[in-house]
């Protein structure tokens, strides 16, 4: 059934005056539609519609439980939708493919879509048992067919990057907490996907370890144009590289726009309610 025009992504866009950062005209990387994600009664996003257009950074800000890990974890597979479609570049994910006869071929290419992915996690999840250096190596080497010797380099490159290039011998638990978020940074860039998720990456660092894995991510989103979607309570890095805010109460998106209008004046009054809550408290 067609939708209104007003009840779009890109009608709720262009009446935010969101700017596009390229591909305005064409497809989304990244489309939610009409999707619905239950836990028993609990329905956590409620027929959620919005598209990512390439290479647009995206911040989704809201309460605790308002759905905002949820879509992070929607796309990376690691859970299923109730209802509803994600797509990726114009191919829907595989579990979302009805029929048992497509299931197969689904499988296939949901590993293929997950390796445009790179995700981020709160808690850094990085092999305790191996090197800085077999840490960011051994996804390369093993999913992507990727030889050692180019994976070796590409690992000196992105720890340069990070700032921890004399680190590449050391094992996570010699490294300090943001030392090790930043290892997981080059980490999920090591992939070189097309889309990084940002799942509250600074949540479980201390305080003072929190701006140099900021600064680490601002340096990326000012030299690549990665599309990146980022979980977040830090409202000035939301601010510094978003070129889009989505504000989420309840699994529905209550306000959407560039960080200009959500922080500087909001339409919402559920936006403002957080934003004071948050920047307040
Ligand atoms: N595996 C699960 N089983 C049951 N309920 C879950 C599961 N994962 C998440 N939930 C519920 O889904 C809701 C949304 O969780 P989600 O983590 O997406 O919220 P969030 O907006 O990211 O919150 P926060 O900012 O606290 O991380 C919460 O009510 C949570 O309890």
């Amino acid at each position: 059934m067609p939708q209104s025009d007003d009840n779009t992504p890109a009608a709720r866009e262009a009446a935010a005056g969101v700017p596009k950062p390229r591909s305005e005209e064409g497809s989304p990387l990244i489309r939610f539609d009409k999707v619905v994600k239950r836990y028993g009664d609990n329905t956590v996003l409620d027929h959620l519609d919005f598209s990512v257009q390439p290479g647009q950074r995206v911040s989704l800000i809201g309460p605790s439980g308002s759905g905002k890990t949820t879509i992070l974890r929607l796309l990376m597979t690691l859970e299923h939708v109730t209802d509803g479609v994600i797509w990726v570049n114009g191919d829907p994910l595989s579990h979302e493919y009805k029929g048992t006869d497509l299931v197969k071929a689904g499988e296939q290419h949901q590993r293929e879509v997950r390796k445009k992915i790179g995700m981020v996690f709160q808690q850094f999840n990085l092999f305790p048992n191996m090197t800085v250096r077999r840490n960011i190596t051994e996804s390369p080497i093993h999913t992507l067919g990727v030889s050692r010797d180019e994976a070796d380099q590409r690992a000196a490159e992105l720890l340069d990057m990070v700032g921890l290039k004399e680190r590449i011998d050391a094992h996570p638990t010699q490294l300090s907490g943001g030392q090790q978020q930043r290892v997981a940074i080059a980490r999920a860039l090591a992939m070189r996907p097309e889309i990084l998720l940002l799942d509250e990456v600074t949540s479980a660092l201390d305080p003072e370890l929190v701006a140099g894995v900021l600064d680490v991510l601002r340096e990326i989103a000012r030299t690549t144009d990665i599309t990146m979607l980022s979980v977040t309570h830090e409202m000035q890095f939301a601010k510094d590289v978003s070129h889009r805010v989505l504000m989420f109460d309840k699994g529905k998106i209550v306000e959407e726009g560039p960080p200009d209008q959500i922080f500087g004046a909001p339409a919402e009054d559920r936006t403002r309610e957080f934003l004071h809550a948050v920047l307040e408290g």
